[in-house]
């Protein structure tokens, strides 16, 4: 069984949550496999598909959320009460909101999960601290004012970490992640939805060990 707080833990370690759009269930084994070899041992995988609770499922089956080296496994565009309990029963460990439903929120912490919703005005902010969240998605980032909205939220929030994900990659990760208030980013840069289709692991594992790389880099630059 994992704590919730374990899940928030490595999110921070990590400091990358990749965002995942499957079409075929059985990729996900392979897939996750890859991350993890790559250094990423978490996974999102969106309800955007159908294939979504089986592919939780199968990753679940096969293992890869068990022992040391287990995979943090959370289910993404989770915007319905289905989607939590179905979620859940596939043996997802945390839930990802593109925006914030008071509702879904309400419903994981009765169901005893962790939930990551989005969020990026004031008011939204404000409505996930009073139900007691404080690490929140910073979603879509780009789009809502980049880096510097995300700085900008920092004064009168002080007690909350983001995780900005839309529009991120490797060529602008760092202007977030140095933020100190960034937690970790989210982005399907290095799981390219169609290279999953092609099945070509190989370059989402290359992808994946340069996204570490940079994320490793940045924080070693950021620590005094
Ligand atoms: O599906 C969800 O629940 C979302 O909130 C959206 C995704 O997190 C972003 O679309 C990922 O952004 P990109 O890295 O720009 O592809």
């Amino acid at each position: 069984m994992t704590a919730p707080e374990e899940v928030l833990t490595t999110v921070g370690d990590l400091g990358l949550v990749p965002v995942i759009v499957l079409d075929d269930a059985d990729d996900a084994v392979p897939l996750l496999t890859t991350l993890r070899e790559a250094g990423l041992p978490i996974a999102e995988i969106t309800f955007r598909t159908p294939a979504a609770a089986d592919a939780l499922k199968a990753v679940r089956d096969a293992g890869l959320t068990e022992g040391i080296d287990a995979v943090q496994l959370g289910a993404g565009t989770v915007t319905t009460i289905e989607h939590v309990d179905s979620a859940i029963e596939a043996g997802a460990k945390f839930i990802v909101s593109p925006g914030f439903s008071p509702k879904i929120v309400q419903h994981c912490q009765d169901r005893g999960i962790v939930v990551i919703p989005g969020a990026v005005t004031a008011t939204e902010i404000q409505g996930c601290l009073e139900m007691g969240l404080t690490t929140l998605k910073f979603f879509p980032a780009s789009t809502s004012g980049g880096p510097e909205a995300v700085k900008a939220i920092a004064s009168p929030f002080k007690s909350v970490r983001v995780i900005p994900t839309g529009g991120i990659d490797v060529g602008n990760v760092a202007g977030y992640l140095s933020l100190p208030n960034v937690c970790a980013v989210g982005g399907s840069w290095m799981v390219p939805r169609s290279a999953i289709q092609s099945r070509n692991f190989s370059i989402i594992r290359s992808l994946t060990q340069e996204a570490v790389a940079v994320i490793r880099s940045i924080r070693k630059e950021a620590k005094p």
